[in-house]
């Protein structure tokens, strides 16, 4: 044993060692490799081919992720404006498989039933385009705020970010969902050697307590999933019990769930029947083990409802209330700005609750009862005369969307400092237009709103996203 491995529990090694037989020493190595650091693009944003050549850091392709890239531990992609962009998620490479091995298509009702802080459903959100819903939820509280400021980093429009116990959410959306992606609370054994808190607080009955979790979890998410739709279990950890045997109770249970095979990698290990309940179908469950590739740890398992349903087309939603559009549509009209993620701006989604305007997803449904952070996009205030744009308004703006931009380079001190809250002295060339709302931009990606007078550009990046 080296000093990376002292920390861990005996009866975890023990386990360890009778799963992985003659690959149990190399296992026990990877404990002392460096830990992997990755990056996964925001494609609703742009493409990796742009980012590739955008990067001012050096990256390396992940093999088993299309939009993921490998950095080194020296970098801190947190500090470019691109990362305040929304251009890229900051992931360990083996938590980004899950979301990559559901195939998510604009337009589907997508539910993450354990969605903070957001890692998968960024990820499902960007692949969406906007079209279609997200439900992404969380059961606590603080969590599911960084899950919704994380959505609204990644300029995600079209999200119903929920608070909520799962039981009350099958109440509210039986068989509802085209895809469900379910990665369950764990005891995270996979993460182990990035979070040293989780080796400590390993105990030998931590995987037969969240079991339970996990089956129950499991079924709820199984009740929301329409005939013909795909879910996706997966974990952080080693443990069968958590893994093989929490799927084989499901596939034991409703008969009307089958496995289905995912899209395969040289470095990944697949289920073993044996430590579920023997059925061979686990084999087409997939497992990361560190050992093994460039990640830490992984379990995934895809399921299929049997059976199939007509899907629902959106319905639109009823009675906007038209006497604030004048103000937001002058607000519109003056950053030039016709379409919103790639889609024709829909009058028919705005919302006015109070004195604040939303955009609500395209697809519609009663929400009622459930306890809710967001229902759409928060398009901004309305104040007495005029209507103040929000943050996560610039940032689901695309690149080349808005006609009111300043774009300077990444590089420009003046991004850090417009970052940091500071105004800016702004060259009459380097703006759109003389004066008014402008969309600051680095290197064309849209940052945060500014007010234009005399070539001062007032800051108008909120307080809490500073850095
Ligand atoms: C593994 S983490 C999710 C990570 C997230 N999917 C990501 O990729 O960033 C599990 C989450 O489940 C939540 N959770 C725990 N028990 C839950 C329950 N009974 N119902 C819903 N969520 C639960 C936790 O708050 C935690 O945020």
């Amino acid at each position: 044993m080296n000093e990376n491995t002292t920390q861990l529990h005996p009866a975890f090694l023990t386990r360890m060692k009778e799963m992985l037989g003659n690959e149990y020493p190399a296992f026990l190595s990877s404990f002392s490799a460096p830990r992997t650091y990755g990056l996964r693009i925001n494609t609703s944003k742009i493409t990796c081919e742009d980012f590739e050549n955008l990067s001012p850091f050096p990256t390396r392709q992940i093999p088993w992720i299309k939009n993921g890239y490998f950095y080194d531990e020296d970098i801190r992609p947190s500090r470019c404006p691109y990362y305040q962009a929304g251009l890229y998620y900051l992931q360990e490479p083996s938590a980004m498989t899950p979301a990559s091995r559901i195939p998510i298509e604009p337009g589907d009702r997508v539910l993450d039933l354990c969605a903070a802080p957001g890692g998968k459903a960024t990820a499902a959100g960007a692949a969406l385009q906007g079209q279609g819903l997200l439900v992404a939820n969380d059961i606590s509280t603080s969590r599911a705020r960084a899950l919704l400021r994380n959505l609204e980093l990644f300029g995600i429009p079209n999200v119903f970010v929920a608070n909520e116990t799962p039981a009350k959410l099958t109440k509210a959306f039986p068989e509802f969902f085209d895809k469900i992606i379910l990665d369950a609370p764990c005891s995270g054994e996979g993460m182990f050697r990035k979070e040293e808190a989780l080796a400590k607080d390993w105990t030998p009955e931590k995987s037969m307590e969240l079991s339970e979790i996990q089956k129950e979890l499991i079924l709820q998410a199984a009740d929301m999933l329409r005939p013909g739709g795909l879910m996706l279990y997966s974990t952080c950890t080693f443990a069968p019990a958590e893994d093989e045997q929490t799927v084989s109770w499901l596939l034991k249970n409703r008969p009307d769930m089958e496995l289905a095979e995912m899209e395969d990698y040289e470095g990944f290990s697949h289920g073993v029947p044996e430590w579920g309940n023997g059925n061979p179908e686990l084999t087409k469950c997939i497992r990361i083990f560190p050992h093994k590739m460039n990640g830490e740890g992984h379990f995934l398992a895809l399921f299929r409802k049997k059976g199939q349903a007509i899907k629902e087309s959106s319905r639109p939603h009823t009675k906007p209330d038209k006497n604030a559009f004048p103000l937001i549509e002058e607000f519109l009209n003056e950053i030039g700005l016709k379409t919103l993620c790639g889609q024709p701006f829909d009058w028919e989604r705005v919302e006015i609750r109070g004195d604040k305007a939303y955009y609500l997803p395209p697809v519609a449904h009663n929400f009622r009862g459930i306890t809710f952070l967001r229902n759409g996009l928060y398009l901004g205030d309305l104040k007495k005369n005029r209507f103040e744009p929000s943050q996560p308004l610039a940032l689901a703006i695309r690149k080349d969307e808005a006609e009111a931009v300043i774009s300077l380079s990444a590089s420009d001190e003046r991004i850090t400092r417009y970052l940091k809250g500071e105004t800016l002295n702004i060259e009459p060339e380097e703006a759109a237009h003389k004066k008014g709302w402008h969309l600051l931009c680095a290197d064309g990606y849209p940052i945060g709103f500014g007010k234009l007078v005399n070539q001062i550009l007032k800051n108008k990046y909120p307080a809490g996203w500073r850095v």
